[in-house]
């Protein structure tokens, strides 16, 4: 077990170089399991979702070898089964895409229930399982695990309405589509980056998919993908990360290895505060001189706000002046992590979605922990501009989808340490947050 030991008030500067999107890296690795042949696979994040998905892989009989750091090849020629009914599955939420990828590929599934963060409430997979059922699957959930099949071996293409927009429905059923038989069109699809990024990597792969970034999103399955190369686009998140960490501990920053155009919304909230952002090529500079001011925002599907922005964002409101208002339209309750920054003087009151922000001078280091992923990542912003030392809890889950960000944070000027604790049960701690 680690904690992260911060010292705040150190200005950021110099830069930083973003890693591949875990989003999107987690939806292409259970892809290449319906690829004959070799994917050559870049700019791969050194995160835990992603080794416990290799991992998952190779005990399925994947064959894979590490190219340098960020780049791997992939060959699941040799898995015959369609079984992932490993613990490690209840660890990451990616796991479901296995469904899509094994049906896509064996026309049957067997697979353990999905993990990931856990935000308060259930995060459901009625969407997926209404695709699936579309296109003639009879699935069945029992004792945490779904049991999928098909009667003839091989999905058929269907049309699907998605009730709601499901960036995890929409991937999974545009991996069980790419190899099914006939024509498979998702309605009312999510637009997020990775999705473009998936087709892209299954077109290159031999899929047929159109209109992937867009609501309509079309599937002409194909008899068979076969390898290739491929290179994952760069983390939207953990480059609005860094940028709402600039803007919290102040200084100038230019973050490199992102796509302006994904960050078009973080960009213009921060904006909105009075940071400075600067668009180059594929960099994004950052300044801040000044007080933050406060700002409203509502997260929404992409092109709007991102909900994995929010608690980043809302952590940098605590010290603008005036009252913010953050209302959170995508999970049902996402804001379990103010009453860990309440502990570093935060005054933030929450009524169901909504999140109502009294901005105020300076924050005061505390021990806090993280409930999840994107909860860890708003302490520690926190703490680089607290006064004091903050000690940040939970670090495993902000292993799950950060690469290196105690380096990538010292090397700006940050007082960040990781330091090792006592063993606790790492798991129970997972499945308790
Ligand atoms: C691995 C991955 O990419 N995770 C992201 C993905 O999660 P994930 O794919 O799980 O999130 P979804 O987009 O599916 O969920 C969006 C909303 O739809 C609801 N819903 C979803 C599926 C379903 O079958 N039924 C249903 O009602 C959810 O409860 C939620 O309110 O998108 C979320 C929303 O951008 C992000 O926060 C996560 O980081
Ligand atoms: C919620 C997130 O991830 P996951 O869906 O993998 O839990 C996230 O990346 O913020």
């Amino acid at each position: 077990m680690t904690k992260y030991v911060i010292n705040g008030g150190n200005p950021l500067y110099g830069e930083v170089s973003i890693s591949g999107a875990k989003n999107a890296a987690v939806a292409i690795i259970p892809a290449a399991l319906m690829v004959d042949g070799v994917c050559r696979i870049e700019n791969i994040p050194q995160i835990s979702d992603v080794s416990m998905l290799l991992n998952i892989l190779k005990q399925m009989g994947a064959e894979i070898r590490t190219v340098n750091r960020h780049t791997m090849d992939i060959d699941c020629t040799g898995i015959r089964t369609h079984e992932a009914t490993f613990d490690m599955m209840r660890r990451i939420r990616a796991s479901y895409y296995l469904i899509g990828a094994l049906l896509g590929r064996f026309g049957v599934a067997k697979v353990a229930m999905p993990g990931g963060c856990n935000f308060g409430g259930v995060r459901p997979i009625d969407q997926h399982i209404k695709g699936f059922t579309a296109m003639g699957a009879a699935l069945e959930v029992k004792n945490g695990i779904v049991n999928a099949e098909t009667a003839t071996g091989r999905l058929m293409g269907a049309s699907i309405y998605l009730d709601v927009v499901s960036v995890g429905a929409t991937i999974n059923i545009m991996l069980g589509a790419a190899l099914a038989e006939g024509r498979t069109i998702i309605e009312n699809a999510a637009k997020e980056p990775h999705i473009v990024d998936l087709a892209n990597f299954l077109n290159s792969m031999g899929a047929d998919i159109r209109g992937a970034g867009t609501n309509v999103i079309k599937i002409k399955g194909v008899k068979k993908l076969t390898g290739g190369f491929y290179s994952i686009i760069p983390d939207q998140i953990e480059a609005g990360t860094y940028m709402a960490a600039v803007a919290g501990a102040g200084g100038e920053v230019t973050i490199k290895n992102v796509i302006p155009k994904h960050l078009e919304c973080i960009s213009g909230k921060l904006r909105e505060m009075g940071v400075e952002v600067e668009d180059l090529e594929d960099a994004v500079i950052v300044r801040r001189a000044a007080t933050l001011h406060k700002t409203n925002v509502k997260t929404l599907p992409y092109p709007g706000f991102p909900t994995d922005m929010q608690p980043q964002i809302s952590t940098l409101l605590c010290t603008a002046e005036g009252t913010s208002i953050i209302t959170e339209g995508v999970w049902d309750n996402r804001f379990k992590y103010v009453d860990e920054l309440a502990k570093m003087g935060c005054q933030v009151q929450v009524s169901g979605r909504t999140a109502i922000i009294e901005g105020v001078k300076r924050l005061t280091g505390a021990t806090v922990k993280a409930s999840d992923l994107r909860a860890g990542a708003a302490l520690i912003i926190a703490g680089l501009g607290a006064d004091g030392t903050t000690e940040v809890e939970g670090v495993s889950y902000i292993e799950r989808g950060y690469e290196d960000l105690v380096e990538k944070l010292r090397a700006m000027g940050a007082d960040i340490t990781a330091v090792a604790m006592p063993d606790e049960p790492e798991a129970a701690e997972r499945e308790a947050g």
